[in-house]
């Protein structure tokens, strides 16, 4: 075909409420029921077939009921992390080969799919395996990977059409090739859309992947694998291994045509592919490119001009939607005395002692369990540590039970030491440490607050007060990726707020963006002359 082609204008996919009685919350409700009902084969998918991995089993529970199994998956061993690497590599000819308005089709299609006939086993997957509750699982599964989808076809559209200057006479062009060689793609628990995105990404601008997902995220991540498919994405293209990845890693970090790592999840774990990339720096064909965003430890700061009943609002579910699972929860809060002790203290720790947690599949519940036993674990000594810390009195919460989910309370902390660990540590669970300050103090702490913590994800300012909100805003510049003003610091919508953050939270190539696009095509410049010299001397030789 002959045409410079425009692609479809991308528009956010509006969430669904899900209210009692309506269709979509019956229809969800036997999707809930028919995945429930009956455990799932959690196959790799390599090379356009599905099959089970070489290793040890893994199951996949229910985390708010963890006797209850819904599929069963099994490490992928070296050789299944060979061949997935094989088949990328050989997948990438042709991939890179189809024009661009070809893959983006494939997946505006997967986009649509979901927003349609699949949204029902997307949500549902989520819910019951990340126990997420039914507008958590919505905003991301549906809605923000649809987002995903649709925006980076647009920005993709938009980098392609970059092109240098060209002076008469000559033509500049800048060829934007896909990476040589196959990205690798490690996706985290705790969002459906993430982990969609980081192999949809650098497949779209024309990079073969290999996936692997978060065992505890595998089941939703099984039906995207399927929405692909569905959507007509060839053989090898996107291969997704299951596990924990420590034999993919093996082989993928030590290939030569590792051409990129596209990973979300903990600062720990970047680190070490980080720094395995590094001592196998010379075995690469090319230098990878490293895309990671990783953790958060992220702040909610209240100047004494700030709305008390926003500020409320923004705490409780910054720090406890999600079970506090998200990497841009509020888990330190910096409020001035006269609004904590003018009421926001005593509310706080009512409504946090009123939030339902329990079987997300009962839709009055505010919240589920934490996603497995290894972070209940966690929760659960951060918790004995702050009941026996000094400086820290529990004013919400503070236990946890495992008999039957992995429970942990959404807990209140206010401790007079801001150094202490609960404002430095991600626990990345529903903990929300406070700081209270004398009102004339609010320049020192946020001062303080600026690089108490290693991360710089998301952050929040409260004030009415224009002026020291923009104050604060300079002061804390570097302090978070994605800052909001009067707002809570979760939530980010693709294509209003890219997401990602700086420091220990990343490499900020903000999902979502032309930005993160950018990291997996290598430009080739070509310089054409018209009329090129016929003549080697200069003017000045005379
Ligand atoms: N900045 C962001 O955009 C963002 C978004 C979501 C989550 N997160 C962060 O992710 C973390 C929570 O997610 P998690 O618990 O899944 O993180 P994690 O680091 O435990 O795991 C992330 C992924 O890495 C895999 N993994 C671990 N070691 C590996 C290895 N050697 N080789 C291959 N794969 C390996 C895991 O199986 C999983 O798929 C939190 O720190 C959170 O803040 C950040
Ligand atoms: N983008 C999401 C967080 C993703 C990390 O877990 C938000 O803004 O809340």
């Amino acid at each position: 075909m002959d045409a410079i082609f425009t692609v479809p204008e991308p528009r956010n996919e509006p969430p669904r409420e899900y209210s009692p009685g309506s269709a979509d919350r019956e229809r969800l409700q036997r999707r809930l029921a028919e995945l429930a009902g009956a455990p799932t084969d959690l196959t790799m998918t390599i090379d356009g077939q599905q099959r089970m991995g070489g290793g040890a089993p893994i199951n996949v529970v229910q985390p708010h009921q963890h006797r209850h199994v819904l599929g069963v998956m099994h490490n992928a061993s070296n050789a299944d992390a060979e061949a997935a690497v094989t088949a990328a590599v050989a997948a990438a000819p042709a991939w890179r080969a189809m024009p661009y308005e070809d893959r983006a089709a494939i997946f505006l299609r997967a986009a649509d799919l979901l927003a349609g006939p699949w949204r029902d086993s997307i949500n549902a997957t989520t819910m019951l395996g990340q126990s997420k509750t039914v507008v958590q699982a919505e905003i991301d599964a549906a809605c923000e990977l649809i987002d995903f989808l649709r925006y980076n076809v647009a920005f993709g559209r938009k980098l392609l059409a970059e092109q240098p200057m060209s002076p008469p006479g000559v033509w500049n062009r800048f060829d934007h090739r896909p990476l040589e060689g196959f990205v690798y793609a490690i996706t985290p628990f705790n969002f459906t859309a993430i982990a969609g995105n980081l192999p949809a990404a650098p497949a779209l601008m024309g990079v073969p992947v290999v996936w692997k997902p978060s065992p505890t995220q595998q089941l939703a991540a099984h039906i995207t694998m399927r929405v692909f498919e569905a959507a007509g994405l060839p053989p090898g293209v996107i291969n997704m291994v299951t596990g924990d990845g420590l034999a993919v890693s093996e082989v993928a970090l030590a290939h030569p045509e590792l051409a990129g790592l596209h990973f979300t999840g903990s600062a720990q774990t970047f680190q070490l592919l980080w720094r395995t990339i590094g001592e196998n720096i010379t075995r690469y064909r090319n230098y990878p490119r490293i895309v990671g965003e990783t953790g958060g430890k992220d702040f909610v700061v209240a100047h004494p001009s700030a709305d008390a009943d926003a500020l409320h609002t923004a705490l409780i579910r910054g720090a406890f939607e999600y079970q506090g699972q998200k990497c841009s929860a509020a888990s330190r809060a910096y409020l001035p005395r006269s609004i904590w002790e003018g009421g926001l203290r005593d509310r706080l720790a009512a409504t946090a002692d009123s939030l339902t947690y329990g079987d997300v599949t009962d839709f009055r519940n505010f919240g589920g369990a934490v996603i497995d036993a290894r972070a209940f674990a966690k929760h659960s000594a951060a918790l004995d540590m702050i009941a026996g810390s000094d400086s820290c009195s529990v004013i919400a919460g503070g236990t946890c039970d495992d008999s039957e989910g992995w429970f942990v309370r959404p807990t209140v902390v206010e401790c007079t030491d801001p150094e202490h660990k609960v404002f430095t540590t991600e626990y990345f669970g529903p903990i929300l440490g406070v700081h209270v300050f004398d009102d004339d103090r609010f320049e020192d702490v946020v001062r303080q607050a600026e690089g108490v913590a290693p991360y710089a994800l998301t952050g929040a300012i409260f004030a009415d007060d224009k002026r020291a909100a923009n104050w604060a805003s300079e002061v804390l510049r570097y302090a978070a990726g994605n800052f909001y003003l009067n707002d809570k610091p979760t939530g980010s919508v693709v294509g209003q707020q890219p997401f990602g953050g700086a420091r220990a939270s990343g490499t900020n190539d903000k999902a979502g963006s032309w930005h993160n696009l950018i990291r997996w095509v290598s430009p080739r410049v070509i310089k054409e002359n018209f009329v090129p010299p016929t003549d080697h001397t200069y003017p000045h030789m005379g």
